[in-house]
């Protein structure tokens, strides 16, 4: 590879993929060389997001029309709807096989066939490669990911739940048929894609459950929980949607076990990320906020007692955008070739 990167983004006509596009201008070391689009395909990204007007940058292009082995790309980030990503992947890969793929959406996070079928209602139609793609959780996969042709970044839910919990359930500390989810997401998660429920007049002024007993983000939830206890693992998580623009909090209800107790907790989480740069464990007894993250890679995660002798409050707070899709997606990039982790997504929250 050159002294820079090239990069592809297909869907930079949508939330992450814009995201995408806003932390890698800042990056020294990749140059865009392709940008695509499905409704918005022809036009150029000024005219889908001004904000990119003082840009020179390619016009956006539809999928069908790129030729991949002849387009030179060392790394695609793939930021398209779950489903339609499969298909795309699958003959990027076989046609131009050096190149790297960061995925976003969930069509290679389930590594089981069987269990991507019940939860996505049909057969996975490239199941070597869903074989093949590493799980691209950073702080807990780092060394799979560096020698890794394909991965499958995570949820932003599922980040945001697998960050504070993690580390808690390889040390045994928590009673693992005791977790329970509260998890909260802003708008940009549902995408940019124009639906009735997501109008300002459907979701101002108040908030709902939505998935009940059934997200599909459980099913992330319970593969990645399973493989850190060594056994199945079957959380109870239920998702709200907030009449904000970005941000995800997670407060969950866990119980110690072996005489672990919330300051135990707390001890166990600040070592786990004592040198991990996008996860900051607050004092004890100190909760996030999403206004404390929105624009950064950061999740953070704070541990406070329950009145019930015990039983802990766990908390985490990440940008769905950032930490939940497009900078964790960057931060694998980095570690996909050889770059430093943190170039380009170091930045501060924005705040206010
Ligand atoms: N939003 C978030 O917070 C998170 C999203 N994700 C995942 O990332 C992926 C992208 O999400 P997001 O950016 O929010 O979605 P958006 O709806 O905002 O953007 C989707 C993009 O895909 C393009 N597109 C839509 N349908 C097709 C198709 N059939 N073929 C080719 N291109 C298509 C759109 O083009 P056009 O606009 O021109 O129609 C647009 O560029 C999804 O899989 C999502 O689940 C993951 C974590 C967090
Ligand atoms: C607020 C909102 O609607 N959030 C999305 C999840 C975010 C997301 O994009 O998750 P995937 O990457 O797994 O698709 C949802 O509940 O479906």
């Amino acid at each position: 590879m050159a002294d820079k990167a090239n990069i592809g983004i297909l869907g930079a006509s949508g939330y992450t993929g814009s995201e995408l596009l806003r932390l890698l201008l800042r990056h020294p070391r990749v140059d865009i060389a392709l940008l695509t689009a499905d409704r918005r395909a022809g036009q150029a990204m000024r005219d889908v997001f001004p904000q990119f007007s003082p840009y020179a940058l390619p016009r956006l292009v539809a999928i069908d029309a790129i030729d991949w082995p002849s387009a030179g790309l060392d790394l695609v980030f793939c930021a398209l709807p779950h489903g339609t990503t499969q298909a795309v992947i699958a003959t990027l890969l076989e046609t131009a096989p050096n190149t790297k793929v960061v995925d976003l959406s969930a069509d290679f996070r389930l590594s089981d066939p069987e269990a991507y079928a019940r939860w996505y209602g049909h057969a996975h139609q490239a199941e070597a490669l869903q074989r093949e793609a590493v799980y691209g959780l950073v702080e807990v996969y780092r060394d799979e990911i560096k020698g890794a042709r394909l991965v499958a970044n995570p949820g932003c839910y599922t980040s945001c739940a697998q960050l504070p919990l993690i580390p808690l359930i390889r040390a045994g500390a928590i009673d693992t048929d005791e977790i329970v989810i509260d998890a909260k997401s802003g708008m940009t998660g549902a995408g940019r894609a124009a639906k009735e429920a997501m109008l300002f007049s459907e979701v101002s002024e108040g908030f709902n459950a939505y998935g009940v007993g059934h997200h599909r983000h459980m099913a992330e939830l319970d593969q990645e929980f399973s493989k850190a206890a060594g056994r199945t693992v079957v959380p109870t998580f239920t998702p709200h949607l907030v009449p904000m623009n970005r941000g995800i909090l997670s407060t969950i209800y866990v119980r110690g076990t072996a005489g672990k107790g919330p300051e135990q907790l707390h001890a166990i989480l600040a070592e786990a990320y004592r040198d991990e740069p996008f996860v900051h464990v607050l004092p004890f007894g100190e909760m996030p906020h999403t206004r404390h993250v929105r624009g950064s890679n950061m999740t953070f995660i704070g541990v406070a007692k329950d009145r019930r002798p015990g039983r802990a409050i766990v908390g985490a707070a990440l940008d769905n955008l950032v930490k939940g899709a497009s900078g964790q997606a960057v931060q694998n990039m980095n570690l996909m070739l050889g770059f430093p982790e943190t170039l380009a997504i170091d930045q501060v929250a924005l705040f206010p």
